[in-house]
């Protein structure tokens, strides 16, 4: 049996123009499992997350995913992950659907998945009727629906989710829930950040506490304990 962590933080350090961000992290997140990244306002949560999908260079350590290795094998390792960011990044050029076909190209989605999770995904955030729209004229909460719908089309096994119940309305973060749940049954793991403590207890397995850029606790989610304030 493969024991081996699905991702794997090592003495992670990162810098912005020189002004160390995150220092010296180390994670593991373990196969079929929900991690909560947990912290304060500026702690470097969505940091973090981005030195792990990419966009920001880490300055120091190791990130691996599926023993694929971020400086390594980097082709590989990115087909091993899909990223829900904090604010949709969506194309101007290009309707709802044509980013669906996007990631159905990028993933390498067979038809047949693809149209039935676009079915089954736009009916549940209720995106039926916004599949030629472009992004611009849709509400904030519809963009992050479509991201979303985006970054589930893959069946990847490491999904990076930055604030997902954010501009979400009631209905469609208990449809998420449903399908971040199914997705652990089905051995996907998730990363994600929240400052929904609720959901860390409800959602989540295990947690990692950031405070200053660096790891102030981490564990088992029956562990976790309610922020302390940022200045004790
Ligand atoms: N592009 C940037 N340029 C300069 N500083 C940055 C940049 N991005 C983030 N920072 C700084 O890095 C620190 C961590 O920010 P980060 O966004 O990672 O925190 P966070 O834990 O995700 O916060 P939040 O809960 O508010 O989303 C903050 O002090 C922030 O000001």
């Amino acid at each position: 049996m493969n024991i081996s962590p699905v991702l794997h933080v090592k003495d992670c350090h990162v810098a912005i123009r020189d002004e160390p961000i995150v220092s010296d992290v180390a994670f593991d997140i373990d196969r079929g499992s929900i991690t909560a990244l947990v912290g304060h306002n500026g702690a470097g949560k969505s940091t973090l997350m981005k030195a792990v999908i990419g966009t920001i260079e880490k300055k120091e350590g190791k990130i691996s995913i599926n023993g694929f290795d971020q400086d390594v094998d980097f082709k590989d390792y990115k087909y091993q992950f899909s990223y829900i960011p904090e604010e949709p990044l969506l194309l101007n050029e290009l309707t709802v659907f044509q980013h669906f076909q996007l990631y159905q190209k990028s993933y390498d989605i067979s038809d047949a998945v693809f149209i039935e999770r676009i079915n089954a995904y736009t009916e549940g955030f209720e995106l039926m009727d916004k599949l030629d729209d472009y992004p611009e004229s849709l509400s904030k909460g519809m963009r992050q629906k479509a991201q979303t719908i985006c970054a589930l089309l893959p069946e990847v096994p490491l999904l990076l989710i930055d604030e997902p119940f954010m501009g979400l309305d009631v209905y469609a973060g208990a449809y998420l829930e449903k399908l971040l749940r199914q997705r652990r049954e089905e051995g996907a793991s998730i990363l994600l950040t929240t400052h929904q403590l609720d959901k860390v207890h409800e959602l989540a397995d295990h947690f990692v506490m950031l405070k200053n850029g660096m790891i102030s606790s981490a564990g088992r989610i029956d562990h976790f304990e309610y922020l302390d304030r940022k200045s004790t």
